[in-house]
């Protein structure tokens, strides 16, 4: 075992993370290799899912150091997920970020596809609370839908835009692809991710049903 790999079997928030992903997988959110995680290391970085990998079988030497000092978003330990920009773009926007969550359920697939718009909007679910600083049911909580694109640095930068004109309340779509989620510490990342995971869920079975989108 080198160096690094046993800084990172001790590292608790990579052991978190992996034990994280098995639940993530338990729900069937990341088939297929699908979806990746990181945690914030420090302020310019972070520990990143290694691309390609089965996200409910990490180990923690499958979490890579990114930095996004470094423009390449490189790691020297193995080849980070190919969505590592978004994750850094992220952390850069707000220092308090600690953690990032992408799936790609089902639910959360199907739905951004009738979400034809740039942002839809939730209403009258309770679980809106389980998103932070969400106090009622009446409140508008806004998702942001964005096309989905391989060019990752592209994505980043119309997040980029997108927040400047308003910070997204903990979570985004990409249309066809999955959703991001993120919080102010691991546990706030995963509440958030099922939070939502929940309410697309909802609002798709509603769409069924009714016919309204
Ligand atoms: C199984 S295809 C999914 C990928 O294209 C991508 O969207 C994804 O979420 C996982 O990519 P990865 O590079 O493993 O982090
Ligand atoms: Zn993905």
């Amino acid at each position: 075992m080198n160096n690094t790999a046993h800084v990172h079997q001790l590292n608790p928030n990579a052991i978190a993370l992996c034990s994280l992903g098995r639940w993530i997988a338990s729900r069937h959110w990341v088939p297929a290799t699908g979806g990746n995680f990181s945690i914030r290391q420090g302020e310019n970085s972070a520990l990143v899912t290694a691309s390609g990998k089965d996200k409910g079988e990490l180990s923690p030497q499958d979490l890579l150091p990114v930095s996004w000092q470094d423009e390449q978003l490189s790691s020297p330990h193995g080849t980070p997920s190919a969505e590592t920009a978004l994750h850094a773009e992220l952390y850069r926007l707000d220092p308090a970020i600690k953690a990032v969550l992408h799936t790609h359920s089902v639910h959360a697939t199907v739905f951004s596809r009738l979400a034809l718009a740039d942002s839809y909007l939730f209403s009258g679910y309770e679980m809106q609370k389980a998103i932070t600083g969400i106090k009622s049911h009446e409140q508008l909580l806004p998702l942001a839908v964005f096309d989905n694109t391989q060019d990752i640095p592209a994505l980043a930068k119309q997040l980029r835009q997108r927040w400047q004109q308003k910070p997204l309340p903990f979570a985004l779509l990409v249309r066809g692809h999955g959703l991001y989620a993120w919080g102010h510490s691991l546990e706030q990342a995963k509440r958030h991710l099922e939070g939502w995971e929940f309410l697309i869920h909802c609002e798709l079975e509603r769409i069924k049903l009714t016919g309204l989108p």
